[in-house]
């Protein structure tokens, strides 16, 4: 048996690493621990880990690498609890919390027994939560964030990318504070705004039902995160409090000036406001990898009649391309409209778009 890999927190993001660590790494031993016990059962039935624990205290002076994956408030306490204990002496901790400044000072507190600890984030997930949903090419493409400390020696770095090279991600450095504000902006502040909505538009649905019928297509795509786990974005706001703050004063500001625009009926002002907006917007990095468009994504048009699923699928398979995701846009409830088919690498996108064309699929890829 090679090295041990210890996962605290076996749900969508602990699961999809095991997995993923598992791939690169077969002879190492994953062993699992989540407060639920039915996580982790069915983390062990479903071979997400090798081996089970109740007492994650007991496993730690043999792991090699140890990955919290839990909420962010929990990962807080686990890194707390840390002190407490006996660790290898070459162990790499690192967890994957979507908030880095309260995790890693937390982390740095462990230097002091010898314990390399190295803050990590993968930019990829989905609004679904718990093992059943985890995926070991879950983070194909996708930007992986560490936030080393200035004492983290550029070897530990190096290593833990070793043991997570099977992500398929891109790893890139920041400090915990660029973290919670740079994150905090293309992510913590839209799911608040996602969520708002949500809410807006349901008490309007209560009072006419028709609305929620009415609320499909865009309105689906924008507010699909507020699907998310609850509890985990409530630690994500608690844990980026301040940068949030700031940035929920600007939101408000700028709704005022949309607000004084509308007053006055400030056509030009009005035009202004969205045409800026479109020309950011059009100038992002689409099918680079990054928080916003993390995949190469390909919109497909599909007729309404059954087995065309299959036949998109099936010319891709002829071709030997795989799709790491395939979504169906709805743009009336009852009819099909569009395909969202996610490739693992832009040349995959190229030819996948090819042959569809060839058989006649009208094929698009967003601004
Ligand atoms: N869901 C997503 O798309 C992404 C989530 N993250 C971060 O990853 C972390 C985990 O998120 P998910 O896997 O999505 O959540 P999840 O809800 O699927 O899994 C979390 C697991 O942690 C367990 N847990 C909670 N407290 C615990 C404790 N004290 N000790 C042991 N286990 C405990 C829960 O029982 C659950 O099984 C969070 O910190 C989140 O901010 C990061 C990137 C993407
Ligand atoms: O579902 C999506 O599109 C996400 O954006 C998932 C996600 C949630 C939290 C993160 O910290 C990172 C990614």
């Amino acid at each position: 048996m090679g090295k041990r890999v210890l996962i605290i927190g076996l749900g969508l993001i602990g699961g999809s690493l095991a997995l993923t660590i598992k791939k690169e790494h077969p002879d190492c031993e994953i062993v699992g621990f989540d407060l639920d016990e039915k996580a982790r059962q069915l983390a062990l039935s479903l071979q997400v880990i090798d081996r089970q624990t109740d007492d994650y205290k007991k496993e730690v002076a043999s792991a090699h690498l140890i990955v919290v994956a839990t909420p962010v408030q929990s990962a807080v306490s686990i890194l707390s609890e840390f002190q407490h204990l006996t660790f290898q002496e070459n162990c790499i901790v690192t967890d994957v919390g979507s908030t880095k400044k309260t995790i890693v000072d937390q982390g740095r507190l462990l230097e002091a027994a010898g314990v390399h600890f190295i803050g990590g984030h993968p930019m990829a997930g989905s609004h679904k939560s718990g093992v059943t949903g985890a995926n070991e090419r879950l983070f194909e493409n996708a930007y992986y964030l560490l936030t080393p400390s200035k004492e983290t020696s550029a070897s530990k770095v190096i290593q833990l990318q070793n043991w997570l090279r099977g992500t398929g991600a891109k790893f890139i450095e920041l400090n915990p504070d660029e973290h919670d504000h740079f994150v905090g902006m293309v992510s913590h502040l839209p799911h608040i705004i996602a969520s708002l909505l949500v809410h807006q538009t349901g008490k309007l649905g209560q009072e006419f039902p028709v609305v929620s019928q009415l609320a499909a297509g865009g309105f689906r795509d924008i507010t699909r995160i507020a699907s998310a786990s609850p509890s985990m974005w409530r630690d994500i706001l608690l844990n980026n409090k301040s940068t949030l703050l700031e940035m929920l004063a600007d939101w408000n500001s700028g709704m005022k000036q949309v607000e004084e625009m509308l007053k006055q009926e400030n056509g030009e002002a009005i035009y202004e406001f969205f045409h800026e907006a479109k020309l950011l917007r059009d100038d992002l990095p689409v099918g680079k990898k990054g928080a916003l468009m993390p995949f190469n994504d390909l919109y497909v048009d599909v007729p309404d009649h059954p087995g065309v699923i299959s036949d998109v699928t099936g010319i891709l398979a002829n071709e030997n391309i795989s799709i790491t995701n395939i979504q169906i846009l709805e743009t009336r409830e009852d009819i099909m409209g569009v395909l969202r088919l996610t490739f693992r690498s832009k040349e995959d996108l190229t030819i996948g778009k090819g042959v569809l064309e060839d058989h006649m699929y009208d094929t698009y890829v967003t601004p």
